[in-house]
């Protein structure tokens, strides 16, 4: 039976490079896929990991039907033996609809990839839309470190080092950007702390905390 999989975890625990992984094998066995992505750091039409490899890929846009994207591209004569969605946490609940669609009307594999919450612990819509359809749920098996060396479960935007809890939900970005507008993983305990790498840091330097000297 053809499946709708979600692919989900935090930032950097390595879901794009599983999905190349897949491209990776599948292709080898003559199969075709149909990539799509939406805002992948590397650039339009890009889907990368940062393990330095990187694919073309269908840059999926506003209010675009990816069904009727599907049904056109097989009825010109194109081939499409499964499909992957990476960055799919920036897709649309309808465009999720359309994925699931294809799966049952067309009888072809999704493979979903995508964060499942925000910097403010809250889900994307497209990743909400996933958890509701998708046959199967995968959470990846590297897991992501948070700074304490606990499990990293969620995405925390940092400004300087500093969480933030402000914003607009989406903003293209990278972990390890100490300096300008990024990302770093943590444990839910840090994260509701608001305690990034950098502000345990600076906390561990405090004088509150230093032993006391003597004079
Ligand atoms: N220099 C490196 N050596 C080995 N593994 C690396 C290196 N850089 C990144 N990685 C691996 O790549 C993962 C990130 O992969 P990527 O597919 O880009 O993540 P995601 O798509 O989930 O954000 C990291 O968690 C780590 O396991
Ligand atoms: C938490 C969070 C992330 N983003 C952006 C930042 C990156 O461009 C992608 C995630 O890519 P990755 O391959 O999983 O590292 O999402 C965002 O726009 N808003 C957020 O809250």
């Amino acid at each position: 039976m053809p499946e709708l999989v979600f692919f989900s975890g935090t930032m950097d625990c390595g879901k794009s490079t599983l999905a190349l992984q897949i491209e990776h094998n599948r292709s080898a066995r003559g199969l075709q896929g149909m990539i799509f992505t939406r805002d992948d750091r590397a650039g339009e039409g890009k889907l990368s990991s940062r393990l330095g490899l990187v694919t073309d890929a269908v840059e999926v846009k506003d209010g675009q039907d990816l069904y009727a994207y599907l049904v056109d591209h097989l009825s010109h004569g194109g081939r499409a033996d499964y499909v992957i969605a990476d960055e799919a946490q920036f897709l649309a609940e309808e465009q999720i609809d359309q994925l699931a669609r294809v799966v049952d009307d067309l009888g072809i594999d999704v493979y979903a990839f995508g964060i499942t919450t925000d910097f403010r612990s809250k889900l994307f819509p497209g990743s909400q839309r996933l958890v509701e359809l998708a046959d199967r749920v995968e959470v990846l098996q590297v897991e992501a470190l948070c700074w304490c060396g606990a499990r990293a479960t969620h995405n925390a935007r940092t400004v300087g080092g500093v969480m933030v809890v402000e914003g607009a939900q989406v903003v293209v970005g990278d972990v390890n950007q100490a300096d300008t507008i990024g990302y770093e993983v943590l444990c839910r305990r840090h994260h509701r702390r608001r305690m990034t790498a950098a502000t345990a840091r600076a906390a561990a330097l405090s004088p509150d905390v230093l032993p006391v000297q003597r004079a």
